[in-house]
């Protein structure tokens, strides 16, 4: 964790959640508004089918409710696509862009994710901007230079500490139960501090930069405490309502 830095614990649902899925919502908003969670932000992307009942259900609690990716235009002929504009309108306060399974799985390369960050925040969402090296290219020692390479072309010059977060997920660490050392996080971390402060200075220093890539309520703590992790991107332990709850816990103890 950094000083000063208010920290975010995010669920990513992916592609999972059907309507009953909404208890969960429901539970995590029951269970984020004790007091002793009043230092840390909570948000959950669900589906984009979900956002805006999701939203609805959490009016009232301190949870914050976002899109998993959004399009680069505001509106148009994009069949199937949903803008930032979109999820804004739906009352969504952020928006994943870049995941590696849009990185992957749809060919997005750092100039479309930065188009896609550009729409999140001139849509008034906070983008959380996701990156992070193959296991080939870990083997390969080159993590610290695609870190640099995809913050260069994915952050845009608009980003600051309010309406940006990037996450650090190393894609061979996503579902698999595998996690980087500790001081390898801690040394990508510090790397991506340095990176985005010699570009956007201040507006670095207090910056959410989340570490993602099987966070469970067991590890949490662990990751928490490494210098310059400022909050975690969650995807399957984010499902279930008490599982979520028990990782913001694990970070609410370290805050004291
Ligand atoms: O966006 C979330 C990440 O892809 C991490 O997923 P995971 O926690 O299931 O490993």
């Amino acid at each position: 964790m950094t000083p000063n830095i208010r920290p975010l614990v995010a669920g990513n649902w992916k592609m999972n959640g059907l309507r009953d899925s909404l208890a969960e919502i429901k539970a995590i908003c029951e269970g984020v508004e004790e007091p002793h969670f009043e230092r840390i932000d909570t948000l959950i992307c669900p589906p984009a089918t979900l956002v805006y009942v999701a939203t609805a259900l959490a009016e009232n609690c301190a949870l914050h409710i976002g899109g998993q990716d959004c399009h680069s235009q505001e509106s148009g002929a994009f069949t199937g696509d949903v803008s930032a504009a979109m999820l804004a309108d739906c009352l969504a306060s952020y928006c994943i862009v870049g995941h590696s399974e849009r990185r992957t799985l749809h060919g997005e390369d750092d100039l479309t994710v930065r188009a896609k960050a550009e729409a999140a925040i001139a849509a008034g969402l906070t983008a959380i901007i996701c990156i992070g090296e193959t296991e080939d290219e870990r083997r390969a020692g080159k993590t610290l230079d695609v870190l640099r390479s995809q913050l260069s072309g994915s952050v845009p010059e608009t980003a600051t500490a309010a309406n940006t977060v990037i996450a650090y997920e190393p894609v061979w660490a996503i579902g698999t139960g595998l996690t980087p050392t500790t001081e390898d996080i801690a040394a990508a971390h510090a790397f991506m501090r340095q990176a985005l402060t010699m570009r956007l200075a201040d507006e670095a220093q207090a910056m959410r930069l989340l570490y993602g890539g099987s966070v469970k309520p067991g590890n949490a703590g662990e990751l928490m405490a490494i210098e310059n992790v400022d909050g975690a991107l969650v995807g399957g332990a984010s499902l279930k309502a008490e599982d979520f709850l028990a990782i913001c816990e694990a970070y609410r103890a370290l805050l004291g």
